[in-house]
């Protein structure tokens, strides 16, 4: 148990009705999930509204109710605790609960539309190659150095974010790098946090369907920079148009990174090929296992974040060149017949058309480029057609299949991309719902020295329809079907 006074300390209360002097057992924000003298938050969504279900969660033994509007019958012995936004004082409250972990160790947040997943998993590896226990918050996994924890967000719910950093502390982390979705800032779950620094990789199109327009969705980004401590550091990539606006408000120190113009950290590329590339910084030329343009931004984003958290660059260098690919992004494997598969967690335009860039840059005589791509369902339906016409611009064929198709109709779906399909390209074009017969008719129509990319579930080991995840994972089905019809 609790005391309800430390748990509120330092959240901007309008009006309590009760008293505060009581002990609580958990905070919850979800009436189903409570229990006897909890706390009780109830939060508007975009479902529902937790107001409604203030009585539901009295009557399962909440001793506590936190609202941004009193309900009209107020109970007898429930304290109520009025605030503006509940979603803030949920991340305080959730914060103060497990101690404040964030403040007993380094957390370095990592936004942008792509990159964050690379750029946190990397800065994990390095640190722990370079001999910390680290923690990480991704949407791959949670990690509490070296214990491993399943997450169903890129940035889980405050409650979730502090039980882990708390774990963290107790395993002894001095570390901790954590994605920071736009999902994740304006539903305030990362505002209880002290951050020591935080990285903006890029911005391109995404979620409109939540944020409405680009504007907004840049502003919520920028809301992670806004609220940094003085303490912080700042790092921006200012190849990107939004670089600086990232920068524009904060109290944190500022630096920069970018590959074509001045900046305090800066790369070039010297050589890129399926194995690696060769890239320079400062007078240092070493081989990263990443591939692609994009990754050496990502490259440089976590030599700029290391030297930052005062590693020496001659090690941070050397540590750069042993790390591995992340799972899901970019991984390959070349079949016996020279046939190579790549799957690539590329779900937005931006990402699609990086990644069939690179691939092509990559090729060295006719290969064929077979797309295999779907796009999520109850996700920003204006990135399908965009996405469609990149996909069938940058290959030779294209399979267009079902992503996570979750409450929508593939069918529809597999439409709004086939909407922006150029005429030239429709020849181009097969629509294929199920992906694994998708990736099997990749497979087949591939010859030797042929490229299949496999985009959009990346590291994802199930497929989401209709509320039930089936277990499908793109690169064992196309290592194995590949390898099955080699026979
Ligand atoms: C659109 C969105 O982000 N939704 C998130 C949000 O849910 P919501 O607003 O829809 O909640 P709601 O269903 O309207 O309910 C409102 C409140 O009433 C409560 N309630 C509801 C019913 C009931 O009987 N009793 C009750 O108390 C709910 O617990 C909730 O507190 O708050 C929930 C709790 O934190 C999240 O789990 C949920 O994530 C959903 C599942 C989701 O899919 N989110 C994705 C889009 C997301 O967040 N993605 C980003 C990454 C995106 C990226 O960068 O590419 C991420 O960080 O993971
Ligand atoms: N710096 C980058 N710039 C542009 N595209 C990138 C960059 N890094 C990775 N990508 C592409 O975006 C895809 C997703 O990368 P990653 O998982 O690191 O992004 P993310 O920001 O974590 O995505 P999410 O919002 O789903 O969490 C990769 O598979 C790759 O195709
Ligand atoms: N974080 C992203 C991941 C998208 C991955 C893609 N496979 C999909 O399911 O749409 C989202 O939730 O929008
Ligand atoms: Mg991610």
């Amino acid at each position: 148990m609790k005391s309800l006074k430390d748990i509120l300390y330092g959240v901007r209360l309008s009006a309590v009705t009760g008293s505060t002097a009581k002990m609580v057992n958990a905070i919850c924000f979800d009436s189903r999930a409570v229990g006897m003298d909890d706390v009780f938050v109830a939060i508007r969504g975009t479902q529902a509204d937790g107001h409604e279900f203030i009585d539901k969660a009295i009557s399962s033994g909440a001793n506590t109710v936190v609202c941004e509007e009193l309900p009209g019958n107020l109970v007898n012995e429930v304290t109520y605790v009025q605030v503006e936004n509940t979603q803030s004082a949920l991340a305080v409250m959730a914060a103060n609960y497990y101690g404040n972990p964030s403040r007993n160790l380094k957390l370095v947040g990592v936004t942008g539309t792509n990159g964050k997943t690379t750029v946190s998993s990397l800065l994990y590896q390095l640190f722990k190659k370079a001999g910390f226990k680290v923690g990480l918050i991704s949407t791959i996994k949670i990690m509490v150095d070296d214990q491993e924890h399943a997450t169903r967000h890129t940035t889980p719910d405050a409650l979730v974010i502090n039980k882990h950093l708390a774990m963290m502390n107790e395993a002894g982390v001095e570390f901790c790098f954590m994605e920071v979705s736009s999902h994740g800032i304006a539903q305030k779950r990362t505002e209880g946090l002290y951050f020591a620094g935080a990285i903006f990789t890029n911005l391109s199109h995404d979620h409109l369907d939540y944020h409405k327009t680009f504007a907004e969705y840049r502003d919520t980004k920028k809301l992670l920079f806004d609220n940094l401590p003085k303490t912080a550091f700042a790092l921006s990539n200012i190849d990107d148009k939004n670089g600086f606006v990232m920068l524009q408000n904060t109290r944190a120190k500022k630096h920069t990174y970018a590959l074509k113009t001045y900046a305090d950290f800066r790369a070039q590329i010297l050589e890129n090929q399926f194995s690696g590339q060769l890239l320079k910084i400062g007078e240092n030329e070493f081989w990263t296992r990443l591939i692609g343009h994009f990754n050496a931004y990502n490259v440089l984003a976590i030599y700029a974040a290391a030297e930052l958290l005062g590693l020496e660059t001659l090690e941070i260098l050397r540590l750069i060149s042993e790390l591995e690919t992340v799972d899901g992004r970019f991984q390959y494997f070349i079949s016996d017949k020279k046939i190579t598969a790549i799957v690539d967690y590329a779900h937005t335009p931006d990402a699609l058309k990086n990644v069939l860039i690179t691939i092509n840059a990559l090729r060295t005589g006719n290969e064929n480029v077979i797309t295999v791509v779907g796009c999520g369902g109850d996700r920003d339906k204006s990135k399908r057609p965009v996405m469609g016409h990149i996909a069938t611009e940058l290959s030779t064929q294209v399979i267009f299949t079902s992503d996570n198709p979750r409450s929508e109709d593939p069918s529809k779906i597999i439409e709004d991309m086939e909407a922006g399909v150029e005429p030239q390209n429709t020849r181009k074009v097969l629509a294929i719902e199920s992906r694994e017969q998708a990736i099997k008719t990749a497979c087949k129509m591939a010859s030797e020295l042929d490229i299949i990319l496999i985009a959009g579930k990346g590291h994802e080991t199930y497929q989401e329809t209709k509320g039930t995840r089936v277990d499908f994972d793109d690169f064992k089905k196309v290592r194995d079907m590949l390898t099955e019809l080699q026979k």
